[in-house]
Parts: structure tokens; sequence; C-alpha cells
């Protein structure tokens, strides 16, 4: 059945902008200045007055299979035609087995119990819980502490807030009681316009040792990163950074947590950026692609070992007290088993593989660009950070974002650094057009 006539999809026709309060915007100069997508279908949205715009930023770093496919919107629909909704606290349904087995198929080996959540935000918490009750499942009940890193990006509930590390975030709602720590960025010492990988630094690993001789290995349950730092602006890890992270807390008995949220489905051209760099962690936190952000959904994939010591080791009855009304939610699931299908049918994991050179030397081209201080790359995402303007840090990116906007692309700023993660069903001429209006607006931008 269609949906009611009542409902106005594709049109701004009498909509009041006051009711509708706006994650992470500055409300008060959107209202005045509403900028409005009321469409998309693979590589472009349409906006409220009728143009299109080339999708740079895959929505949020999640819509990988570009926009309105078909195989999703089906299964989205007969799957809330047939089973709205049901529970998965003591009772199932088979969608969510179905897409458990899926995301295990697509994960390293050993990482093949998966816990569903709504975002990954939710993701994080979950993994962060999830590691505080495998210790205690051993018995091991002095492991409190969460290790996080600067700049890092797990979302925005209190426990992926407290271990992230981005001062804005965090400042106003965070106090120190989480008993939290953070090792250093990656960025430091690093080696500007560097194509893809930044040069080894063993030492920044090795700063997770001094953590550890500081707490004590008995009081730390888990380090969790980002394996390619995303929201911060794109911060690409030194050469052989995260096997000396898993291999140092493996070496203490403490979970390494990768936060795969942007990097996980393909976005580096691999399923997961474990596989990627050949870093097997004990819990991957996901969401954005795993449902081409169709229908919001996270999973946490957790290793047989992690899975099965907290279920195994705990009294008779539930294993582990989290969870959520919408945890394997059926429509969702469907969303999820169509969107890894079309990723294996279309081969979209291997086409951002193959895409990873042409969009590297595309990115660097603009190195010459005015203002650009530097150009970082990996798989299908770049971050071009820009020189702030004086004194006013982020306004510089703000205005190329609005003006990328007008010319019909999008793209992503956070402070003054621009990062672009296109839908992976992208082709190289697309390529270039991204970075050919990006660089007509870097010449054009004071
Ligand atoms: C690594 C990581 N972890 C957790 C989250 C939180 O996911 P939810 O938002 O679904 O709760 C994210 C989300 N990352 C994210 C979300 C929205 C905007 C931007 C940006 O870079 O502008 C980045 C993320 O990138």
């Amino acid at each position: 059945a269609a949906a009611p006539a009542s409902i106005d999809f594709a049109s701004m026709d009498g909509v009041d902008l006051d009711h509708f309060w706006m994650p992470f915007t500055n409300n008060r100069f959107f209202k005045q200045n509403p900028r409005l997508f009321v469409a998309a279908s693979d590589m472009h949205y349409t906006t409220a007055d009728g143009r299109q715009v080339l999708d740079a930023t895959a929505g949020l770093w999640c819509v990988n299979a570009g926009h309105g496919r078909a195989a999703i919107t089906d299964a989205v629909t007969r799957a809330a035609q047939t089973l709205d909704f049901a529970p998965t606290f003591q009772l199932g349904h088979p969608l969510a087995f179905r897409l458990a087995s899926d995301v295990a198929r697509i994960m390293p080996a050993g990482m093949d119990r998966v816990f569903f959540t709504n975002s990954g935000s939710e993701s994080a918490d979950t993994a962060l819980k999830m590691a505080l009750a495998y210790h205690h499942a051993r018995g091991d009940h002095t492991r409190f502490r969460l290790i996080g890193r600067q700049r890092g990006y797990h979302g925005t509930n209190f426990g992926g807030l407290s271990v992230g590390g981005i001062g804005g975030n965090r400042r106003r709602f965070v106090s120190q009681v989480w008993g939290v720590d953070h090792l250093s960025h990656t960025h430091g010492q690093a080696v500007r316009f560097c194509r893809g990988m930044q040069p080894g630094n063993g030492a920044l690993a090795e700063e997770l040792e001094e953590l550890v001789a500081l707490h004590g290995p008995e009081t730390i349950a888990a380090v969790i990163v980002e394996p390619v730092a995303g929201s911060t602006g794109v911060l690409v890890p030194p050469q052989g950074y995260l096997q000396a992270l898993r291999d140092i807390t493996r070496k203490h008995g403490i979970l390494l947590i990768f936060d795969e949220v942007i990097t996980g489905f393909g976005r580096l051209g691999k399923a997961t950026a474990a596989e990627y760099f050949g870093v097997t962690p004990d819990i991957i936190t996901t969401a954005k692609g795993l449902t081409n952000g169709t229908v919001p959904m996270g999973a946490v994939i957790a290793s047989r070992e992690v899975h099965d010591t907290v279920v195994n080791g705990s009294p008779e009855g539930i294993e582990f007290y989290h969870g959520y009304t919408y945890s394997g939610h059926p429509v969702a699931a469907a969303a999820g088993l169509a969107t890894l299908g079309l990723y294996r049918e279309e081969g979209l994991f291997e086409n951002a593989a193959a895409l990873a050179a042409h969009w590297e030397a595309a990115a660097h081209a603009l190195a010459d660009c005015p203002h650009v201080i530097d150009v970082r790359n990996l798989g299908l995402v770049a971050g071009i950070e820009l020189a702030p303007r004086d004194g006013t840090v982020g306004a510089r990116a703000m205005e190329a974002f609005h003006r990328a906007f007008d010319a019909g692309l999008l793209i992503r700023v956070t402070g003054d650094i621009i990062a672009l993660s296109p839908p992976l069903m992208i082709s190289a001429a697309q390529i270039d057009t991204i970075f050919g209006m990006l660089r007509e607006i870097l010449n054009d931008l004071a």
C-alpha cells in the first residue's frame, strides 16, 4: 500500500523550521539560512530548490553504496510490511540472526559474535561495557580504566564521550570520575602531504607502556582507538602503530577496541580497517555503512573469546545486562542484509581499493592551492587542511563548505579541515569532478 498522500516527502511546503533542535548545528544561522535536501539518488542529493549536489561525504560517512538503492528500499519496505517490530529480549526474529551471520562472515577470523545497537555512540558504549563485563566474568574486578586517545571521536553518549578526545565535545559534560586516560593523537610529528600511511613512529605506541606503568595493568580494561581518526579531520596512523598497540594490549591482558564506525564496510577498500592493516582487535564497533545510512543501526563485533568469556563466565540467566529496545530491529536488519548484499554483488569494497591510488593523486594535486597546509589520505578518505583565517579557527573551511554547497558539491568540514569520504560506487571521473570543483573553490577563497 502506498504511503498516505498526507505525507509530503519531497518539498518544504508548509514546513516550520522552529521546532526541530538540530544536532551539532549553528541553529540560529541555519534557521536564517536553511540548506535542505529533499531527495537523493546514487551520487547526488536534490536540494529543496531543485539543484543537484554531488555527495563527496556519503551523507555523513555512511552512504557507502550510494543513495536510493532499490535493493535496500525494497527490503526495508517488505520488512516493515511483514514484521514492523519484534523484540529481541528473550525473543527473536530471523533477520537479526541472518544479519549477524552476514556481518561475521566479513570480519577478521575469530571475530564472529555480533551485538546490535542503533548508532555509533551506542556501539562505543556497548563495546566499553562489554570490555568491563569480560574482565568481571574472568574474576578480574580491578580493571575499570578505559583509555582513549586525543582527538578521538566515539560518539556523544557519556561512555564514548569520556574516552573521546575532542575537547569541545566533552568539556561541559564529562567529569574525570570515569577513570579514563588518553594516548596522544598520532599527528604530532606527522609528515605533511604524506601519501597514505605516515612513516613508522613506534614511540607513539610505547606511550601506552607508560600509561600501563602509571596505572598498573590490573586497573586497565580496554584501549579504544579509531584505526583512522575521522571526525577530527582524517588522521592516518603511522606504519606499525596499530600492531604495536595490539602487542602491548595483549601483553598486559588489556582489550583492544577498534572503533570502525567510519572505516568499516569498505572505506579503506576492505571490509574493515582491521583487515586492511592486518591487525585484529578484540572488539570492533560499527554503524553508518552497515545499513548504508538508510535505517539507524550499529553492530559491535566481539571475538569468540570475549563473547564466550562473558556468556560462559556468568551465573545462570542473563549474561550481559545491556541492550536496546531496537537492538536487531527487523527493518534495520533488512536494510543491513540488503546493503551487505550490494557491497558483495557490486564489488564496492574492491572498487574503493581499485580507485584509492587515483583518489590519492587527485587529493594531493590540491597541495598547491592557496591556504592548503596539509593533505592526508587512505583508501577513499581524504583530509585537506587549510591554514586558519587570522584568529578565527574554522571560518575559512566553513566558507569553503558553503561555497561548495552552492556550487553543487557536498563536503564535510571540521575546524579548518575538509574531510571527504564519497560513496564507494564513485567513478574515477566523479573523483576528478570533486577535486576539480574543490580546486576552483580553494583558488577563489580568501
Ligand atoms: C568513529 C566514530 N565513532 C562513533 C561515532 C558516533 O556515531 P553516531 O553519530 O551514529 O552516534 C562516529 C560518528 N561520526 C560522525 C557523525 C556525524 C558527523 C561526523 C563528522 O565528521 O562530521 C562524524 C564516529 O565517526
